[in-house]
Protein backbone atom coordinates (compact mmCIF):
# COMPACT_ATOMS: atom_id res chain seq x y z
CA UNK A 1 0.00 0.00 0.00
CA UNK A 2 0.92 3.50 -0.83
CA UNK A 3 0.29 6.48 0.48
CA UNK A 4 1.93 9.82 -0.36
CA UNK A 5 2.66 10.69 3.81
CA UNK A 6 4.36 12.52 5.88
CA UNK A 7 3.91 9.95 9.19
CA UNK A 8 5.53 11.36 11.99
CA UNK A 9 8.24 8.59 13.08
CA UNK A 10 6.76 5.28 12.15
CA UNK A 11 7.13 3.28 8.90
CA UNK A 12 3.43 2.94 8.47
CA UNK A 13 2.07 5.54 5.80
CA UNK A 14 -0.60 7.82 7.20
CA UNK A 15 -4.21 6.57 6.29
CA UNK A 16 -6.28 9.17 4.26
CA UNK A 17 -9.98 7.41 4.03
CA UNK A 18 -10.48 5.20 6.76
CA UNK A 19 -13.21 2.47 6.95
CA UNK A 20 -14.66 1.40 10.42
CA UNK A 21 -17.05 -1.48 10.78
CA UNK A 22 -19.94 -2.38 13.11
CA UNK A 23 -22.07 -5.50 14.08
CA UNK A 24 -24.96 -2.99 15.28
CA UNK A 25 -26.25 0.92 15.09
CA UNK A 26 -25.53 1.07 18.72
CA UNK A 27 -22.19 0.62 18.44
CA UNK A 28 -22.23 2.73 15.31
CA UNK A 29 -23.78 5.55 17.05
CA UNK A 30 -21.05 5.16 20.08
CA UNK A 31 -17.80 5.18 17.20
CA UNK A 32 -19.73 8.12 16.07
CA UNK A 33 -20.02 10.71 18.62
CA UNK A 34 -16.49 9.84 19.34
CA UNK A 35 -15.41 10.58 16.26
CA UNK A 36 -17.47 13.63 16.45
CA UNK A 37 -17.51 14.62 12.99
CA UNK A 38 -13.40 13.76 12.30
CA UNK A 39 -13.28 13.76 8.51
CA UNK A 40 -11.68 11.15 6.72
CA UNK A 41 -13.45 8.36 8.51
CA UNK A 42 -16.88 6.70 7.82
CA UNK A 43 -18.87 3.72 9.59
CA UNK A 44 -21.04 1.24 8.20
CA UNK A 45 -22.95 -1.42 9.44
CA UNK A 46 -21.26 -4.56 8.79
CA UNK A 47 -24.03 -6.78 10.60
CA UNK A 48 -23.77 -9.71 13.24
CA UNK A 49 -20.97 -12.24 12.76
CA UNK A 50 -17.85 -12.62 10.26
CA UNK A 51 -20.03 -13.96 7.45
CA UNK A 52 -21.93 -10.90 7.08
CA UNK A 53 -19.29 -8.32 8.04
CA UNK A 54 -17.15 -10.18 5.20
CA UNK A 55 -20.02 -9.28 2.52
CA UNK A 56 -20.91 -5.66 4.14
CA UNK A 57 -17.20 -5.05 4.13
CA UNK A 58 -16.06 -6.49 0.59
CA UNK A 59 -19.60 -4.59 -0.91
CA UNK A 60 -18.40 -1.41 1.14
CA UNK A 61 -15.00 -1.38 -0.62
CA UNK A 62 -16.26 -2.40 -4.08
CA UNK A 63 -18.28 1.00 -3.87
CA UNK A 64 -15.29 2.92 -3.75
CA UNK A 65 -13.83 1.82 -6.77
CA UNK A 66 -13.42 4.27 -8.66
CA UNK A 67 -13.75 7.02 -6.64
CA UNK A 68 -11.05 8.07 -3.07
CA UNK A 69 -10.26 4.21 -2.54
CA UNK A 70 -10.46 3.42 1.28
CA UNK A 71 -6.89 2.77 2.79
CA UNK A 72 -7.63 1.68 5.98
CA UNK A 73 -10.05 -0.74 7.52
CA UNK A 74 -11.75 -0.94 11.02
CA UNK A 75 -13.58 -3.56 12.88
CA UNK A 76 -15.04 -2.23 16.05
CA UNK A 77 -17.81 -2.90 18.83
CA UNK A 78 -18.06 -4.65 22.13
CA UNK A 79 -17.36 -7.60 22.66
CA UNK A 80 -16.39 -10.28 25.24
CA UNK A 81 -12.95 -10.71 27.59
CA UNK A 82 -11.07 -13.21 28.88
CA UNK A 83 -11.33 -13.55 32.58
CA UNK A 84 -8.34 -12.15 33.93
CA UNK A 85 -6.91 -10.65 31.12
CA UNK A 86 -9.48 -8.12 29.88
CA UNK A 87 -11.86 -6.62 32.37
CA UNK A 88 -15.58 -5.24 31.36
CA UNK A 89 -14.85 -1.62 30.69
CA UNK A 90 -11.28 -2.32 28.93
CA UNK A 91 -10.25 -1.79 25.80
CA UNK A 92 -8.66 -4.58 23.71
CA UNK A 93 -7.06 -3.54 20.26
CA UNK A 94 -5.78 -6.84 17.82
CA UNK A 95 -2.30 -7.70 16.86
CA UNK A 96 -3.92 -10.72 15.27
CA UNK A 97 -7.32 -11.41 14.12
CA UNK A 98 -8.01 -15.07 14.02
CA UNK A 99 -11.11 -17.28 12.67
CA UNK A 100 -11.33 -19.30 16.10
CA UNK A 101 -13.74 -21.55 15.11
CA UNK A 102 -12.90 -21.97 12.01
CA UNK A 103 -11.63 -25.81 10.74
CA UNK A 104 -12.42 -29.32 11.61
CA UNK A 105 -13.01 -30.89 14.58
CA UNK A 106 -10.85 -34.50 15.04
CA UNK A 107 -10.58 -37.14 18.10
CA UNK A 108 -7.33 -35.34 18.29
CA UNK A 109 -8.66 -31.89 18.78
CA UNK A 110 -9.39 -29.03 16.52
CA UNK A 111 -7.68 -28.56 13.16
CA UNK A 112 -7.86 -24.80 12.52
CA UNK A 113 -7.59 -23.70 8.69
CA UNK A 114 -3.93 -23.54 8.63
CA UNK A 115 -3.31 -27.27 9.91
CA UNK A 116 -5.95 -28.37 7.24
CA UNK A 117 -3.97 -26.40 4.33
CA UNK A 118 -6.74 -23.83 3.15
CA UNK A 119 -5.20 -20.89 4.34
CA UNK A 120 -4.81 -19.15 7.48
CA UNK A 121 -7.04 -18.33 10.47
CA UNK A 122 -5.09 -15.71 11.69
CA UNK A 123 -4.64 -12.00 9.88
CA UNK A 124 -2.50 -9.68 11.26
CA UNK A 125 -3.39 -6.28 12.13
CA UNK A 126 -1.67 -3.14 11.50
CA UNK A 127 0.95 -3.63 14.53
CA UNK A 128 2.23 0.53 14.10
CA UNK A 129 -1.30 1.53 14.39
CA UNK A 130 -2.94 -0.70 16.55
CA UNK A 131 -0.26 0.04 19.51
CA UNK A 132 -0.25 3.79 18.66
CA UNK A 133 -3.69 3.68 19.53
CA UNK A 134 -3.73 1.36 22.39
CA UNK A 135 -0.90 4.18 24.37
CA UNK A 136 -3.20 6.49 23.36
CA UNK A 137 -6.37 4.68 25.37
CA UNK A 138 -4.22 3.85 28.10
CA UNK A 139 -2.43 7.27 28.45
CA UNK A 140 -6.48 8.13 28.20
CA UNK A 141 -6.82 6.52 31.92
CA UNK A 142 -9.36 3.43 30.66
CA UNK A 143 -7.68 0.19 30.62
CA UNK A 144 -5.93 -1.17 27.58
CA UNK A 145 -4.08 -4.02 26.56
CA UNK A 146 -3.02 -5.74 22.58
CA UNK A 147 -3.57 -8.86 21.88
CA UNK A 148 -4.49 -11.65 19.51
CA UNK A 149 -9.01 -11.18 19.40
CA UNK A 150 -10.81 -14.08 18.22
CA UNK A 151 -13.59 -14.47 15.73
CA UNK A 152 -16.38 -16.62 16.60
CA UNK A 153 -19.70 -17.55 14.71
CA UNK A 154 -21.09 -18.51 17.64
CA UNK A 155 -20.47 -16.53 21.03
CA UNK A 156 -19.08 -19.03 23.76
CA UNK A 157 -21.39 -19.85 26.39
CA UNK A 158 -19.71 -22.20 28.90
CA UNK A 159 -16.00 -22.50 30.88
CA UNK A 160 -15.19 -25.38 29.32
CA UNK A 161 -15.40 -23.44 25.89
CA UNK A 162 -13.24 -20.54 27.28
CA UNK A 163 -11.06 -22.49 28.90
CA UNK A 164 -10.28 -24.70 25.83
CA UNK A 165 -10.00 -21.00 23.75
CA UNK A 166 -7.51 -19.90 25.72
CA UNK A 167 -5.56 -22.92 25.63
CA UNK A 168 -5.70 -23.23 22.05
CA UNK A 169 -4.84 -19.66 20.86
CA UNK A 170 -2.91 -18.40 24.11
CA UNK A 171 -2.99 -14.91 24.73
CA UNK A 172 -6.23 -14.65 23.19
CA UNK A 173 -7.50 -11.54 25.07
CA UNK A 174 -11.49 -10.69 23.66
CA UNK A 175 -13.52 -12.54 21.55
CA UNK A 176 -16.30 -11.05 18.75
CA UNK A 177 -18.13 -12.18 15.85
CA UNK A 178 -16.76 -9.90 13.29
CA UNK A 179 -13.10 -9.13 13.47
CA UNK A 180 -12.01 -11.69 10.57
CA UNK A 181 -14.85 -11.31 8.10
CA UNK A 182 -13.73 -7.64 8.21
CA UNK A 183 -10.17 -7.84 8.22
CA UNK A 184 -10.74 -10.81 5.54
CA UNK A 185 -12.34 -8.57 2.95
CA UNK A 186 -9.30 -5.81 3.91
CA UNK A 187 -6.88 -8.42 3.18
CA UNK A 188 -8.36 -9.40 -0.54
CA UNK A 189 -7.80 -5.77 -1.10
CA UNK A 190 -3.98 -5.29 0.58
CA UNK A 191 -5.50 -3.02 2.86
CA UNK A 192 -4.30 -2.57 6.75
CA UNK A 193 -6.81 -3.57 9.49
CA UNK A 194 -7.35 -2.92 12.74
CA UNK A 195 -10.07 -4.49 15.37
CA UNK A 196 -10.80 -2.59 18.89
CA UNK A 197 -13.51 -4.21 21.47
CA UNK A 198 -14.55 -2.86 24.14
CA UNK A 199 -15.49 -5.54 26.83
CA UNK A 200 -19.01 -5.49 27.57
CA UNK A 201 -19.10 -9.42 29.63
CA UNK A 202 -16.35 -11.75 30.33
CA UNK A 203 -16.04 -14.88 28.17
CA UNK A 204 -17.83 -17.58 29.60
CA UNK A 205 -21.05 -18.98 31.10
CA UNK A 206 -23.91 -17.04 29.03
CA UNK A 207 -25.64 -14.91 31.72
CA UNK A 208 -26.63 -12.23 28.67
CA UNK A 209 -28.99 -10.24 31.26
CA UNK A 210 -25.22 -9.03 33.43
CA UNK A 211 -23.62 -7.67 30.03
CA UNK A 212 -22.55 -3.97 30.30
CA UNK A 213 -23.59 -3.05 27.14
CA UNK A 214 -23.59 0.97 28.29
CA UNK A 215 -19.88 1.04 29.78
CA UNK A 216 -18.84 -0.94 26.59
CA UNK A 217 -20.45 1.50 24.77
CA UNK A 218 -19.35 4.21 26.67
CA UNK A 219 -15.29 3.23 26.51
CA UNK A 220 -15.74 2.22 22.39
CA UNK A 221 -17.22 5.88 22.50
CA UNK A 222 -13.53 7.90 24.48
CA UNK A 223 -11.38 5.09 22.42
CA UNK A 224 -12.49 6.35 18.67
CA UNK A 225 -12.59 10.41 20.19
CA UNK A 226 -8.57 9.40 20.11
CA UNK A 227 -8.69 7.93 16.74
CA UNK A 228 -7.92 10.80 14.63
CA UNK A 229 -5.03 11.99 16.62
CA UNK A 230 -3.86 8.47 16.37
CA UNK A 231 -4.34 8.47 12.73
CA UNK A 232 -3.37 12.15 12.25
CA UNK A 233 -6.27 12.49 10.36
O1 LIG B 1 -28.83 -4.70 23.22
C1 LIG B 1 -28.16 -3.69 22.99
O2 LIG B 1 -28.43 -2.55 23.36
C2 LIG B 1 -26.90 -3.87 22.26
C3 LIG B 1 -26.09 -2.77 22.05
C4 LIG B 1 -24.90 -2.93 21.39
C5 LIG B 1 -24.51 -4.20 20.96
C6 LIG B 1 -25.34 -5.28 21.21
C7 LIG B 1 -24.95 -6.62 20.76
O3 LIG B 1 -25.55 -7.62 21.09
C8 LIG B 1 -23.78 -6.67 19.91
C9 LIG B 1 -23.51 -8.04 19.40
C10 LIG B 1 -22.04 -8.06 19.11
O4 LIG B 1 -21.32 -8.05 20.28
C11 LIG B 1 -20.17 -8.77 20.15
N1 LIG B 1 -20.00 -9.55 21.37
C12 LIG B 1 -20.25 -9.07 22.60
N2 LIG B 1 -19.92 -9.97 23.53
C13 LIG B 1 -19.46 -11.05 22.86
C14 LIG B 1 -18.94 -12.31 23.29
O5 LIG B 1 -18.82 -12.63 24.49
N3 LIG B 1 -18.55 -13.16 22.32
C15 LIG B 1 -18.63 -12.84 21.01
N4 LIG B 1 -19.12 -11.67 20.58
C16 LIG B 1 -19.51 -10.77 21.48
C17 LIG B 1 -20.31 -9.53 18.84
O6 LIG B 1 -19.35 -9.06 17.97
C18 LIG B 1 -21.72 -9.25 18.35
O7 LIG B 1 -21.79 -8.86 17.05
C19 LIG B 1 -26.52 -5.13 21.85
Amino acid sequence: MNYDNNSKNNNSPRPRRVLIMTAVEAERDAVLRGLNGAPGIEVRLAGVGPIAAAANTAATLASADGAKPYDLVISAGIGGGFIGIADIGSIVIATDIIAADLGAESPEGFLSLDELGFGSSRLKADEHLSSQWAQAVLKSGLAACTAPVLTLSTVTGSAATAEHLSHRIPGAAAEGMEGYGVALAAHHRNLPVMEIRAISNPVGPRQRELWKIGDALLALERACSLLPEVLEL
